[in-house]
C-alpha cells in the first residue's frame, strides 16, 4: 500500500458521491461487452477496494455473476517510498469462469500507479478493466474510468473516514 502523506493534495469522497460516480461508470459500460448483444458475462471486483463499486456496477447492469480477485502491493526494497512496487495475487477468481478474461468486467476503485491492473490485465488479457478514478501514471492500464486527479492527490474512500467534531474556526480565546 502507498501511504497518502507525501501527497499534495485531499480528494475526500463521500458514500453518495461514490455512489453516482459508481452508477456513472456502470451507465458507460452498459451495451459495451464483446457480445452481439452487448452484455457483460460477470463482474470480478479487486478487493477490497473494488467490492463496493462492483457491487453498485453489477447491480445496474443486472450481473448475477461476480467473484474477486485480491491483490496485495508492497515495496519490493522494504518500504521505502523510492522502491519499485510489486504486486502478488492471493486470490484468484473461478478458473473456469474467467477463461482469458473475454466478456468479463474487472473493477477497482482507482488506479494509481498501475502496478495492481498491469499484474491482473497479465492473467486476464481480455477482460475490461474499469474504475472509478485513475490518476495519470495508471491511466494507460484502465479501459474505462469516470474521473482524473493529479498523481500527487490521494483519494480519501468513505470507507476509510469517519465523521467527527472540528473546532469553529473562530474559536474562543
Ligand atoms: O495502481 P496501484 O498503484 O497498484 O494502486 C491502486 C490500488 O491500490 C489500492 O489498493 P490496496 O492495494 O491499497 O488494497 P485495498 O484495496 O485492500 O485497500 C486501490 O484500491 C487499488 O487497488
Ligand atoms: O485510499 C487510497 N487512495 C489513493 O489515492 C490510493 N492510491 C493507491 N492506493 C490508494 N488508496
Ligand atoms: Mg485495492
Amino acid at each position: 500500500m502507498i501511504t497518502p502523506l507525501p501527497h499534495e493534495k485531499g480528494f475526500h469522497v463521500s458514500w453518495d458521491q461514490l455512489h453516482r460516480d459508481a452508477r456513472a461508470l456502470a451507465w458507460r459500460l452498459d451495451k459495451r461487452g464483446p457480445g452481439a448483444d452487448g452484455a457483460w458475462r460477470a463482474v470480478v471486483a479487486i478487493t477490497r477496494g473494488g467490492m463496493a463499486p462492483a457491487m453498485i456496477v453489477a447491480r445496474e447492469l443486472d450481473i448475477r455473476t461476480v467473484d474477486t480477485i485480491s491483490v496485495k502491493s508492497y515495496h519490493a526494497g522494504g518500504g521505502k517510498a523510492d522502491t519499485q512496487r510489486e504486486a502478488e495475487v492471493l486470490k484468484s477468481p473461478d478458473d473456469a469462469m474467467m477463461g482469458d478474461g473475454e466478456g468479463v468486467l474487472i473493477v477497482d476503485d482507482l488506479v494509481d500507479t498501475g502496478k495492481t491492473l498491469e499484474l491482473v490485465r497479465q492473467l486476464y488479457p481480455k477482460a475490461h478493466f474499469a474504475t472509478i478514478y485513475a490518476k495519470p501514471k495508471g491511466e494507460p492500464m484502465v479501459d474505462t474510468f469516470i474521473t482524473g486527479v493529479s498523481q500527487d492527490t490521494w483519494i480519501f474512500f468513505p470507507w476509510d473516514m469517519a465523521l467527527q467534531y472540528v473546532e469553529p474556526y473562530r474559536g474562543k480565546d
